[in-house]
């Protein structure tokens, strides 16, 4: 593959593209807590067998919360800024679907430097995230892996859109058990970031992806 050697850019500040930015720090511990029980509530709603006076109740507890919380929202679009504690900044959306703090259908996945290069994360998926029995649904899987792929191109400082992302399931991958997610950027050329990445199971690869990340256009690139 041909890596080319034009410097990578500084990553942008989404506030001068009139998005709304929420630093992490300043998420209420209350909501952080609230998505946790929502998270599970999901989980515990699609497996109950509880009867019908019982889910009526509880039907109403949580349309009262609905109603409670429902008048003020963040608008869609807004982000969140995250700093690590190697001290990289990343922004991604407060509720995006993988990684989003706010959102209880993420999981969510949190990458971190990891000491061998690329990015590393741990991420444990509920049974609301099943597609055969006990095992984790294809389509999520490649969801976790797309969005650890553009992170380890945002943490290059290359942040952009996936063109295309191609998943093989190797082993079949446990609910309700730990699993490990590595990505890293392999190359470069031009516009176009090479990633690749992995889920593991007790060490065992259970899924494996490469994409094409097509970094933003940057002020300053020309356009290449
Ligand atoms: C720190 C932040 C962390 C964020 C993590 C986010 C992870 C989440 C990832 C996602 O879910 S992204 C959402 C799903 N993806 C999309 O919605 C993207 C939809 N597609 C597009 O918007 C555009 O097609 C795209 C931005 C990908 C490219 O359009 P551009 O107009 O910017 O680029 P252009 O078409 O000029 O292509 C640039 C280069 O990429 C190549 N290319 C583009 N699409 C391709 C493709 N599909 N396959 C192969 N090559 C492709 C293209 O040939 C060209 O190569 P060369 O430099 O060699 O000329």
């Amino acid at each position: 593959m041909t890596v080319d050697a034009k410097p990578v850019a500084e990553l942008p500040d989404p506030r001068d593209f009139g998005l709304s930015v929420v630093p992490e720090g300043e998420i209420p511990a209350e909501l952080a807590s609230l998505v946790d029980e929502v998270r599970s509530l999901v989980d515990t709603v699609a497996h109950t067998k509880a009867g019908s006076r019982e889910l009526a109740a509880a039907r109403e507890a949580v349309a009262a919360a609905n109603d409670r919380l429902k008048g003020d929202r963040h608008d869609i679009g807004t982000m969140v800024q995250q700093v690590w504690p190697d001290g990289r900044v990343e922004y991604g959306t407060l509720t995006n679907v993988v990684s989003g703090p706010t959102n209880a259908a993420a999981p969510p996945l949190r990458m971190e430097t990891a000491p061998e290069g690329g990015l590393r994360g741990e991420v444990v998926l509920n049974g609301t995230y099943q597609g055969p029995p006990g095992l984790v649904h294809g389509g999520w899987l490649a969801a976790l892996l797309d969005q650890a792929l553009g992170s380890a191109a945002g943490a290059e400082g290359m942040p952009g859109l996936t063109a295309n992302l191609d998943v093989n399931y190797r082993n079949p991958t446990p609910l309700n058990a730990p699993l490990e997610i590595t990505a890293r950027v392999s190359g470069t050329e031009r516009r176009k970031v090479f990633v690749s990445g992995e889920v593991r199971h007790n060490g065992q690869v259970t899924a494996e992806g490469t994409a094409l990340m097509v970094r933003m256009n940057l002020p300053g690139d020309g356009g290449a």
